[in-house]
């Protein structure tokens, strides 16, 4: 049922579409989720023939670091188009494909291995506030890897994405080295 209406509202409406869709439905939790993943099932068709493109433009456009965690359970593995897509989306992150699972990385040199610890705690506050958790390394005493998939469906999802938006727009000069230029 929430498909077809969403399906119908979504080619009539001329609002923001997925505050209109969570208006309407008071959509919170699960069912926000379940929004996204039409939205997301429906961005598969070539843009040509997709009447959702309007909606895959909307949503590429809404700032993923203002954006909240939802249970993954409810999601399904993001395709790797969907991916490259987003990917866009967050500065200094890369795309991995390791042992066919869809991964994100990003690498830092920070300037002590105390100041590693440091960066990690920023970044579980952050994890522990969404619900969904980075895998952090720190090598070499200053080399910081943090790769971020979800775990449960064994893929990508949104919230991957979300969580690697919010750890890109951090201020963290104060614990990285400087890069020579
Ligand atoms: C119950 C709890 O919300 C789930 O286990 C969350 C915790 N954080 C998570 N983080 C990541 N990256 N993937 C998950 O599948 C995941 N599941």
């Amino acid at each position: 049922m929430l498909r077809a209406s969403a399906a119908l509202l979504i080619s009539s409406s001329r609002v923001p579409l997925v505050s209109f869709l969570n208006a309407q439905f008071q959509l919170h939790g699960r069912s926000r989720c379940l929004v996204s993943e039409i939205l997301q099932d429906h961005t598969k068709l070539p843009s040509t023939r997709n009447p959702f493109s309007v909606v895959r433009t909307y949503c590429a456009t809404q700032d993923l670091s203002t954006k909240k965690c939802c249970d993954s359970n409810d999601l399904r593995p993001m395709t790797e188009e969907a991916a490259n897509e987003l990917i866009q989306k967050v500065h200094g992150w890369s795309l991995v494909n390791e042992g066919d699972t869809l991964k994100l990385n990003r690498y830092w040199k920070v300037k002590s291995f105390k100041k590693g610890l440091e960066f990690f705690q920023i970044v579980a506050d952050i994890a522990e506030a969404e619900g969904h958790h980075p895998d952090l390394h720190l090598v070499n005493w200053n080399d910081v890897k943090i790769e971020i998939w979800t775990h449960s469906i064994g893929g990508l999802t949104e919230n991957d994405f979300i969580l690697a938006s919010k750890i890109s727009a951090l201020d963290l000069h104060h614990l990285l080295r400087k890069t020579s230029n």
